[in-house]
């Protein structure tokens, strides 16, 4: 089958510095539809950067990304913003709701921006659905400052499965959240492999780590599959 996400040698180096940096070197990674990988490493090992780089924020210095088998290492940012809003949702560690608005109004921004104004029933029909995906339909019309960290989580993971994302990117998002929390956070993350949407996920929690698919270790920029990693809980391969 073929990879949705293949990279290929990335390398990222930060320049305007003294002396430029190797933040990624040389990074091969496939992601297949349905499977979850976790992302560790210790601070600074890249972590982010990588993130960025998939999601498209960021192009590489060299190497190639593949997305669906196109080539997008080069894209220009408006293709790259086309691209970041049909195949991929984001999730913080901060949640970045509106607090005036309530979690169903939060969540359909994420429609509004990406795919102009929907009729107002389809509109609400798929804020529901990504809002029971997560646990909490109940709370559609309860505002952020309500609700606890963990609901506040769930809404903004709503919001990134609302437009049907294939790939979900999650940067430590139970870094704010007890460990209880943080567990229903990843239950509501894990979730979305069920239905064939690929799950990378960056955490400092080994937990949650040993919960994907996969396990990959960044260190120094430099990416290798953690030996043991229990595969299949949580994710197809
Ligand atoms: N825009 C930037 N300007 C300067 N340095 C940067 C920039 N972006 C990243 N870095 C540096 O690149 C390295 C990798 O950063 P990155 O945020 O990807 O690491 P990380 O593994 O996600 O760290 P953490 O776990 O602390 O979030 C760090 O040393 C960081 O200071």
């Amino acid at each position: 089958m073929t990879a949705l996400i293949q990279l290929s040698g990335i390398t990222k180096v930060l320049k305007g510095q003294q002396q430029p940096r190797t933040i990624l070197d040389g990074v091969n990674l496939d992601v297949h539809a349905g499977e979850s990988i976790a992302i560790v490493g210790r601070s600074g090992s890249g972590k982010s950067t990588l993130l960025s780089v998939l999601g498209l924020f960021d192009r590489p210095d060299h190497g190639s990304y593949t997305l669906s088998g196109d080539d997008i290492s080069r894209l220009p940012e408006r293709r790259a913003a086309k691209l970041r809003s049909s195949h991929f949702g984001f999730v913080f560690q901060r949640f970045f709701l509106l607090k005036h608005l309530t979690a169903a109004q939060n969540v359909a921004m994420a429609l509004v921006n990406g795919q102009g104004w929907l009729p107002r029933r389809q509109r609400r029909a798929k804020v529901m659905a990504a809002l029971d995906e997560v646990g909490i339909a109940h709370l559609a019309k309860n505002r952020p400052t309500r609700m606890s960290g963990g609901e506040q989580q769930r809404v903004a993971i709503a919001r990134a499965l609302v437009r049907q994302p294939r790939i979900l990117l999650a940067d430590e998002p139970t870094g704010a959240l007890d460990t209880e929390t943080g567990t229903l956070v990843i239950d509501a993350l894990s979730a979305v492999t069920d239905r064939g949407c690929a799950l990378i996920l960056v955490t400092h929690d080994r937990d949650h780590a040993a919960r994907m698919g996969r396990v990959m270790h960044l260190d120094a920029g430099v990416l290798t599959e953690q030996a043991g990693a229990p595969a299949g809980q949580g994710g197809r391969r």
